[in-house]
């Protein structure tokens, strides 16, 4: 649902450290439990995230605020951001933080390219870890920073403008001792454009996508960008036939199967919601709902009160009889 917008962490770690995180949500009125995960090394990936049981979906794993979070650099076509101009804010906010946390963001994994032997190392360990923080910002989180990637994700990622912090989430069950992981990149990309974006951040994904028979899983995901981009614009402007109508109610629901059979589960809650539109504009209401139910149900996971959340909250509201007549599809 939101990304990470950087580069790479190289794989030279400490692989003696186990580490822990920060784990009360006091806002959101909830304890999570601490002992759900553990930091240690991954196989060929430096340190990664485990499961030390089972973590069913749903569940919030980590909610972290950001160590340091500075102004996004100017993005500069074709060349990326001009992290140089990021420096000062890095630096000023750096000196600002505790001994103990200036070691947690120094410890933390730092890709450079050959050409970078001379660069500020706040820079390229920002850089290689740093995960948006609204629109216009760009922060640390420690704990959040050790998880790797898969183009397969078995969490969500979610930046609350709200609360001020980000919170990973179970999108599937994850089981005891599987490594949690999100995505860095967005999936519905080919594997070779996948692996071209991926190699800024210094490795090549072995994740079960990227393994599989070449070319299918590349297709379905052409396919559900394609069906995704049509649908979020054709809902908005349906047409007034009713077959047609209906044959978007099928792609939809074809769309939901395309996005399960990918696994990816953080694409499900639009897709979801495009069966919950199509079905109120073919009036088809408890379907509608059902969809709708379904897509509040993952936006909920991440954050109780969001504008997402609360918009199909909305539009659930609208489907009660005495609001039908409104006919609008929010
Ligand atoms: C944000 S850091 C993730 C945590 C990191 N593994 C650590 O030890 O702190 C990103 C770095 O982790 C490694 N990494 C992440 N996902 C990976 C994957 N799927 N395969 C191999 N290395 C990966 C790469 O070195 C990458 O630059």
């Amino acid at each position: 649902m939101s990304m990470v917008i950087i580069l790479v962490c190289r794989d030279s770690v400490d692989e003696d450290a186990v580490l822990g995180g920060r784990m009360a949500d006091e806002d959101q009125g909830q304890e999570l439990d601490t002992k759900i995960y553990e930091v240690r090394p991954s196989a060929g990936k430096g340190f990664g995230v485990f499961a030390t049981k089972l973590i069913t979906r749903g569940t919030q794993i980590i909610v972290e605020e950001p160590l340091v979070s500075v102004a996004m650099p100017e993005m500069v076509a074709g060349k990326g951001f001009k992290m140089m101009d990021m420096l000062s804010d890095l630096e000023r906010e750096f000196q600002a933080l505790s001994p103990e946390q200036q070691a947690d963001f120094l410890q933390l994994h730092d890709f450079r390219f050959a050409s970078e032997d001379k660069q500020s190392h706040l820079l390229t360990i920002f850089r290689s870890n740093a995960f948006n923080t609204g629109d216009k910002h760009v922060g640390l989180f420690p704990t959040i920073a050790r998880i790797n990637h898969s183009c397969r994700p078995n969490s969500g990622n979610w930046w609350s403008e709200k609360q001020g912090h980000r919170v990973i989430y179970a999108a599937l069950d994850i089981q005891e001792g599987e490594e949690v992981t999100v995505s860095y990149i967005p999936l519905l990309k080919k594997s070779s454009e996948r692996q071209q974006r991926l190699g800024q951040y210094g490795f090549t994904c072995d994740c079960p996508a990227c393994q599989s028979e070449p070319g299918e899983s590349d297709k379905r995901r052409v396919k559900i960008s394609r069906l995704l981009e049509t649908l979020e614009q054709r809902v908005y402007h349906p047409s007034m036939k009713a077959d047609t109508n209906e044959k978007s109610i099928d792609k939809a629901l074809s769309l939901i199967e395309m996005i399960e059979e990918e696994g990816l589960a953080d694409y499900l809650h639009r897709a979801f919601k495009l069966a919950a539109l199509f079905n109120k504009i073919g009036g088809h209401f408890e379907d509608a709902e059902m969809w709708a139910r379904k897509a509040l149900e993952i936006l909920q996971w991440a954050e109780q009160g969001s504008i997402e959340a609360r918009e199909i909250l909305d539009f659930m509201e609208s489907l009660a009889p005495g609001n039908l007549k409104e006919n609008s599809i929010l």
